[in-house]
């Protein structure tokens, strides 16, 4: 039977130029859920997803995607880097880089098929974007730039999403798409990692967390995971912020509590 744990990581420790980023981290997560990875600036969230992907270096660990190495589920699985990542100046337009999205599926001497361009015009529509494919990607707004690269990752028809940051600086219909995207994708029981800064939303859109400031600090359904003791030892000294936050935090729990009743 193939294993159904769509990500398991394994001990992973991360450096950069012998300054240790994250250390032995290990954690697992669920099939057809959306995940937020949580912790304060600099906690190695970032380093995470990209040592996940084998973008840097690791000194030790690994990850597994449904118990196999990256390399036989790189096209099963998909990356959104963080938006400042991105070279938005380079000339491409915005069909040419969601169909980029279908080129892990193509043989080097094929071009997309008709039932390629379906597939990116398709997620282009679910994102909003369709009217505007022919458009450069340096004359997008931020917010419709992320929709084009949720675009990209969708063509690609993962059953796993790793994105960085998605909700970065984005204007609320955006925040919107995004939300009917997890949504969209877990309705087909496909898994969505996200790095996520808003306290604020992460019981609403998320179900399940994992805590990181250099090492683990808790993984787990957000209900059981997301308490005042893990957010204390994961943020440490800001505590005062923290506490107006998840003030906030279960006062919107409760209210949405109240509005569903
Ligand atoms: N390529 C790199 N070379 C050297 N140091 C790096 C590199 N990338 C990240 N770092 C450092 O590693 C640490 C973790 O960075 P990372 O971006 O993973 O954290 P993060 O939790 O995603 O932060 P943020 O919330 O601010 O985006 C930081 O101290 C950062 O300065």
């Amino acid at each position: 039977m193939s294993n159904q744990i769509p990500l398991q990581v394994e001990q992973l420790s991360i450096r950069y130029h012998h300054k240790p980023v994250l250390t032995d981290v290990s954690f697992s997560v669920p099939a057809g859920k959306t995940v937020a990875i949580i912790g304060p600036n600099g906690a190695g969230k970032s380093s995470l997803l990209k040592g996940i992907m084998g973008l840097t270096p690791v000194i030790q660990g690994n990850a597994l995607f449904y118990g196999k190495p990256l390399a036989e589920k790189r096209l099963t699985t998909a990356y959104v880097p963080q938006r400042e990542e991105i070279d938005w100046d380079f000339p491409i337009d915005v069909m040419d880089v969601v169909l980029m999205g279908r080129h892990g599926q193509l043989k080097f001497w094929q071009r997309p098929s008709q039932s390629d361009r379906e597939i990116a015009e398709q997620a282009l529509k679910d994102l909003q974007m369709w009217d505007f494919r022919e458009r450069q990607i340096s004359q997008l707004s931020g917010g419709q730039q992320q929709r084009v690269f949720l675009a990209r990752a969708l063509a690609q028809q993962a059953s796993l999403y790793l994105m960085d940051e998605p909700f970065a600086g984005v204007d609320v219909a955006t925040e919107k798409a995004i939300i009917e995207l997890f949504k969209q994708l877990k309705a087909k029981g496909n898994t969505v990692v996200c790095v996520h800064h808003d306290l604020n939303t992460v019981s609403e859109y998320y179900d399940y967390v994992v805590l990181i400031n250099s090492r683990l600090i808790a993984a787990g359904p957000t209900d059981e995971v997301l308490t005042q003791d893990n957010l204390n030892k994961t943020y440490g000294g800001r505590l005062s912020l923290l506490n107006d936050l998840t003030e906030q935090m279960y006062r919107s729990r409760l209210d949405n509590a109240h509005d569903s009743d």
